[in-house]
């Protein structure tokens, strides 16, 4: 509760001083909205706030934006035993990206999979909370199921099909859908207009494209599902810095132009601030901070623990007794 006090008076400071777009002026608005509700709530019942209200996003990306997915304080145990999602809550308004950043092991995957179902593979269970998708409850649906919902997870290295080429791997996308062959070719030319690297090596076997272009076939197949959204795992992973922008920006590109909302894992946390309009950030299963991503990116915390870097400048080993004192008071 402390954290959460502090972190509203943190993030409503820093709001005042800047000039932002008209979705940070709905979140300024609900922020404010439920610091005075907060207030009022210790005046008149001194017992916590529900723990479904995970902060002040989540409660814009709520109310006042509607909400394609919404995760309700989720608890995930691996092999009965291991408990790696220790409550997580965080919503993703329609059409917008949202980034999910965290260390090594903070539970990025396991938020991604639990939303699409994949967790029983991994002997893993969500065993409390739940998961709405367009305000119903998706938790039980079957992977196949919220495909044909329209959600489609991009695994954390990518997945092609080695042995089929490009296109093959981009047709396999289209396999839920009970539409023409003439519909797939346009929707093919579509995803090729997004990726022309793809067009061009259209003929490869996938198992010998770069990374880069393995990350967009695994991209574009999604796409040739039609998804309203894409959990997307670590799509910088083992790239190059301008190929990870390159696909960064077609992502953005795809959430403008075809209105597909993605919630994106990442580790890079500076870039996926920059293309994203949220963000959260997990640690240890819990999200220890969350908001408007430019927010984030000038949060001095977030630059202090996530880039090494403070307004003192970069941090050097004889800083850290200090910055893990500070992590902890955090969390
Ligand atoms: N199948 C599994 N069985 C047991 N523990 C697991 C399993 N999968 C993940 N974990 C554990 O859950 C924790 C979170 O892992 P997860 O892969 O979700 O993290 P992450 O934030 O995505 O990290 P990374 O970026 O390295 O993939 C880790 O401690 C990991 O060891």
């Amino acid at each position: 509760m402390g954290r959460r006090q502090v972190g509203f008076g943190v993030r409503l400071d820093r709001r005042q001083q800047e000039p932002d777009s008209s979705a940070v002026q709905g979140f300024r608005r609900e922020v404010c909205k439920r610091k005075r509700h907060h207030a009022r709530l210790h005046e008149v019942v001194p017992a916590p706030a529900p723990k479904r209200a995970a902060g002040a996003f989540y409660c814009i990306a709520e109310e006042s934006m509607g909400t394609a997915l919404n995760i309700n304080n989720i608890e995930v145990i691996y092999d009965h035993v291991i408990l790696v999602l220790k409550g997580v809550s965080l919503a993703v308004p329609e059409g917008k990206i949202v980034a999910l950043l965290g260390a090594n092991g903070a539970g990025k995957s396991t938020t991604l999979k639990a939303i699409s179902n994949l967790l029983s593979a991994e002997r893993g269970d969500v065993t409390k909370g739940s998961i709405e998708y367009k305000g119903e409850r998706v938790d039980r649906l079957t992977p196949n199921d919220l495909v044909r919902r329209g959600v489609i997870q991009v695994m954390e290295g990518r997945h092609c099909f080695g042995h089929l080429t490009v296109e093959e791997n981009l047709l396999t996308g289209a396999y839920t859908r009970q539409v023409s062959n003439i519909q797939v070719r346009r929707d093919l030319e579509r995803i090729y207009d997004y990726f022309p690297r793809l067009k061009e090596r259209r003929k490869s076997q996938s198992g010998y494209t770069s990374g880069g272009e393995q990350q967009m076939t695994a991209i574009g197949r999604a796409m040739m599902a039609k998804p309203s959204m894409i959990l997307l795992d670590e799509p910088s992973m083992g790239l190059a810095p301008q190929v990870v922008e390159e696909i960064f920006e077609i992502v953005k590109d795809l959430n403008r132009r075809e209105n597909v909302s993605f919630l994106l894992a990442e580790q890079n946390t500076m870039v996926a601030l920059r293309y994203a309009d949220f963000g959260y950030i997990l640690e240890n299963g819990r999200v220890v901070m969350e908001g408007a991503a430019s927010e984030l990116a000038s949060n001095e915390d977030v630059k202090e623990f996530y880039l090494g870097v403070s307004g003192a400048g970069r941090k050097n080993f004889r800083d850290m007794k200090f910055y893990r004192r500070r992590k902890r008071w955090l969390a």
